[in-house]
This record gives structure tokens, C-alpha cells and sequence, in this order.
């Protein structure tokens, strides 16, 4: 089932002299107060060679009616390893042309291209929760949001203590090779245990945009900083941070929005930790996306002030079901003949049986066994990242076991050590 664009509605190859209106398209789909001139045409994160509009029969000029584009992951983490995977982004329609199946049609186009560029999934943030279930993206990360009171008490860490910090403007210049490393580096883990979904932003482009300090991104608050933490002249954590001043009758009442806090170990997240929470004239840290089992959560000695919500971080759709199964390692010894359902991209309906050893590489094949379990594409897309367990979705029924025992084995084997999470938004 592949839809097409409504009547007269064609698809155009966009590149980077179409800048304007990419954007003029971009705030119809994405309100924004500030005037066209003011957004920076020298930070923009978008690969054109993966940018495509749609245009209207009656279009004038250079009017766009929609568009969409994606991100090259070469190296996207999944479970015990990293493969290729588009991470679609920029999904605009306008207001005038809504509701008539053009994301639809975007989406078959980028499901297509993925499958052309040996791309085994697609990775998104979703703008609304309910948009992409029907497309086959299930939820595979979740999130954590804080509002951390200032001075709350953080568990003891021996050698916090040995940490030197730095405050200072953030700039790509001064900070991006020490933030792109740390970054990276704490995407390994622990104990040889990678975080999934933790993606490096790979492309200048997505660099670029990443440390652009524009008005736009201030929203009222002061321009970048940058919190970093060394042991031994090491950089061992960074924290890029936004504060906004406040003042009420019983005093200074600021606010700290953190961007990344990202730290190798204990010692230097409490270091780090310790200084975001102890900023004069605020009163509350918010960091903006974490792990859901982020060593914050356990250096809070009361997680609960901290008013804690989840809220949907990656959603993965599979394009290539055999071959990202095969990509990802399992967490327990899998042998399990697997019924998927597909409606949107039959080549993965089937029977697949997926075998590996714990933290070994996998392979998956089609056959004509019986399946243990059964399953809809959007299902297996939530589970793959490792966060969304097989048994929760059986329980609400969404995933169907066949051979007694297969689904506890299974649901064992898909989740992960580590939940899986991205730090930033694309
Ligand atoms: C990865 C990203 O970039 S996320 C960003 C997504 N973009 C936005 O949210 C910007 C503002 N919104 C828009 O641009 C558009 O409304 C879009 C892209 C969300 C939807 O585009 P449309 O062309 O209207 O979608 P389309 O007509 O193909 O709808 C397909 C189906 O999805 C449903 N749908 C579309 N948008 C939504 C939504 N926001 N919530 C719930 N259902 C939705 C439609 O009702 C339709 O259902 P049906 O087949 O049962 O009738």
C-alpha cells in the first residue's frame, strides 16, 4: 500500500537556494514570532541532498504546499551496536493543504528512501504523540523532565571532590571537540553496555545548528554557557545551560534550563550536578531531555521534589525488518520465530525466526516454522531500542504469544541494561 500525493500535487527535489521558502513553509507548519531574517542561515541543520517539498497544482512561485526531510545516521546506536538509519525531520504541511493525505505520501517517499539507502529503520521526535502510530513508528524511547529544586541534596560520590570546573560562554570554537567527545564517549555506557538511541550529531550541518546562539533560541533568557568538569586537565562532563532572571517580593526566584548534562562517570555527574544546583538568585534546574534511568535519578536523595514526568523521546519505524533485527544485539540468548505483520511495506510481513547469542551478533531469516510470537511492525519498532518490553505489550494486547514460555524469553532478550534515549532533539 503506497499512497500518492492528491491530484496535481507533484514532489520537488529542494536545495539550499530554496532556504526561504523552506522557511516561509517551515512557520506555517511551526508558528513562530520571529521574523524570517532572523533565522540563521549559517547554522542550518537540514542535509539537502534529503530535503523534498511538495507542490500544489495552483502553487505560485517557488510556494511550497509541504515538505520533509531526514538526517544520515551512519552510525545510529541500537542495542550492543550502530547501524545506518534516517532520522526524518522537518515534516511540515500547510494549514491550506492539511488533512488531504500528503504526509501520507511524504511518508511512503521516506520509507522508500530509506529502504533505497540500506537505511534499516527511520527515527523520529514526534510534534504530536498521535501522528505516527498509524504509519507503523512505535514509541521506543521514552524521556525524563525535572524541575530540581535549587540546592537538593545529592547522594555522596568519593572522588567528586577531585573535579576542577569551568563556567564560561559556550561556543563552538572553545567547546564543540570536548562536547562532541564526551558526548560520545558517555554513548558507550557502562560495563560495556552502550546506551541505544543516544546519536551523535553527525553532520556539520546538525553541528552547526547545535551551538548557534541566535536570538531565536533565547526565548527571553541569557545566551549560552557552558558548565565543563576535569580531573586531571580531562574534560569529564559538560552541562550547556541557559538562565532567566526572575524577581518577586521574597527575592530572586531564576531558573536554570539546562540543554545537555552529560558526565563519564558518577564522580564527575555529582561534580557537575553539584554546581548546576547551586547557581546564585535561582531556584529551580530544569534539564531538558534525559534518560529515564539518568545517574541524576540516583544522586537525588529525593527524586520525587524534582517533580518528575516521562515523556516520548525516539519513535523507530522498521523498513527493513531482518536486516535491523540482525543489526541490534540481544541482552539474553533468542531463537524465536517471530509473525509480523506489515500493511504499510509487505516485504516485512512474514515469518522471521531471529537467533542470537546475549550480547553477540544476530541473524534473521525467513521460514516456515511456526511463529511463537505474533506482532505488527509498530510493535517490534517500539521494542527495538530495547525500552518497550514485548511482555508489556502483550499484556495490552499488542503482542500475541503462540508458544508457551517464548514470550517471557523473548521480552527478556529485546530489552536492554540501559534505557535508550536521545539527548537532543531532531
Ligand atoms: C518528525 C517531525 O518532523 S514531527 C513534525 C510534524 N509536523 C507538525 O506537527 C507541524 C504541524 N502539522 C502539520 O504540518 C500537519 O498537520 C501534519 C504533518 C501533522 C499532518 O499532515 P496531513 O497532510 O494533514 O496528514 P494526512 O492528511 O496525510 O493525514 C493522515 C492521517 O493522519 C491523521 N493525522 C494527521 N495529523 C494528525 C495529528 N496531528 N494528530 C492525529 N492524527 C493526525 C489524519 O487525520 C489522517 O487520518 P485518516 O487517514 O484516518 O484520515
Amino acid at each position: 500500500m503506497t499512497a500518492s500525493l492528491p491530484a496535481g500535487h507533484r514532489f520537488e527535489a529542494l536545495d539550499a537556494d530554496r532556504l526561504r521558502d523552506v522557511l516561509v513553509l517551515d512557520t506555517w507548519a511551526f508558528p513562530s514570532p520571529a521574523p524570517l531574517d532572523d533565522f540563521p542561515a549559517d547554522a542550518f541543520p537540514l542535509a539537502w541532498d534529503r530535503t523534498v517539498g511538495v507542490v500544489a497544482p495552483d502553487a505560485r512561485d517557488g510556494e511550497l504546499a509541504a515538505m520533509y526531510s531526514s538526517y544520515p545516521f551512519r552510525a545510529f546506536p541500537v542495542p550492543g551496536a550502530t547501524t545506518a538509519a534516517g532520522g526524518l525531520t522537518w515534516v511540515g504541511v500547510h494549514p491550506q493543504h492539511r488533512r488531504r493525505g500528503i504526509l501520507t505520501a511524504m511518508i511512503d517517499a521516506h520509507l522508500a528512501e530509506c529502504a533505497a539507502r540500506g537505511e534499516a529503520f527511520s527515527a523520529l521526535f514526534a510534534a504530536e504523540h498521535a501522528i505516527y502510530g498509524r504509519f507503523g513508528y512505535g514509541r521506543a524511547a521514552d524521556d525524563l523532565r525535572l524541575e530540581i529544586p535549587r540546592g537538593a541534596a545529592l547522594r555522596d560520590v568519593p572522588g567528586a571532590d577531585a573535579h576542577t570546573v569551568r563556567v564560561e560562554l559556550a561556543s563552538r570554537e572553545a567547546h564543540g571537540d570536548l562536547v562532541d567527545r564526551v558526548h560520545r564517549r558517555a554513548g558507550l555506557g557502562v560495563g560495556g553496555v552502550n546506551r541505544p538511541g543516544w546519536v551523535s550529531r553527525e553532520t556539520a550541518g546538525l553541528q552547526a545548528a547545535f551551538w548557534d546562539d541566535s536570538p531565536l533560541r533565547r526565548a527571553g533568557r541569557e545566551t549560552q554557557r557552558v558548565v565543563v568538569v576535569e580531573r586531571d586537565g580531562e574534560p569529564r562532563g559538560y552541562a550547556r545551560l541557559r538562565r532567566k532572571l526572575d524577581w518577586e517580593t521574597a527575592g530572586p526566584r531564576g531558573r536554570v534550563d539546562t540543554g545537555e548534562v552529560v558526565a563519564l562517570d558518577a564522580a564527575a555527574a555529582r561534580a557537575l550536578w553539584g554546581v548546576l544546583l547551586d547557581l546564585d538568585l535561582t531556584s529551580v534546574v530544569a534539564p531538558f531531555v534525559l534518560p529515564v534511568d539518568d545517574v541524576v535519578t540516583h544522586l537525588l536523595v529525593d527524586r520525587r521534589a524534582a517533580l518528575p514526568r516521562v515523556a516520548d523521546n525516539l519513535w523507530v519505524r522498521l523498513v527493513d525488518a531482518p536486516a535491523a533485527l540482525a543489526a541490534r544485539q540481544y541482552a539474553a540468548d533468542v531463537d524465536v520465530v517471530l509473525a509480523l505483520g506489515d500493511e504499510r511495506l509487505p516485504a516485512n510481513t512474514g515469518t522471521w525466526h531471529l537467533r542470537a547469542p546475549a550480547f553477540a551478533p544476530a541473524t534473521c531469516s525467513r521460514t516456515d516454522a511456526a511463529p511463537d510470537l505474533e506482532l505488527d511492525v509498530r510493535e517490534l519498532g517500539a521494542a527495538y531500542l530495547g525500552g518497550t518490553s514485548l511482555a508489556a505489550l502483550a499484556a495490552s494486547g499488542l503482542v500475541t504469544e503462540r508458544t508457551p514460555g517464548a514470550l517471557a524469553r523473548a521480552a527478556a532478550a529485546f530489552a536492554w541494561p540501559l534505557a535508550p534515549g536521545c539527548s537532543w532533539i531532531f
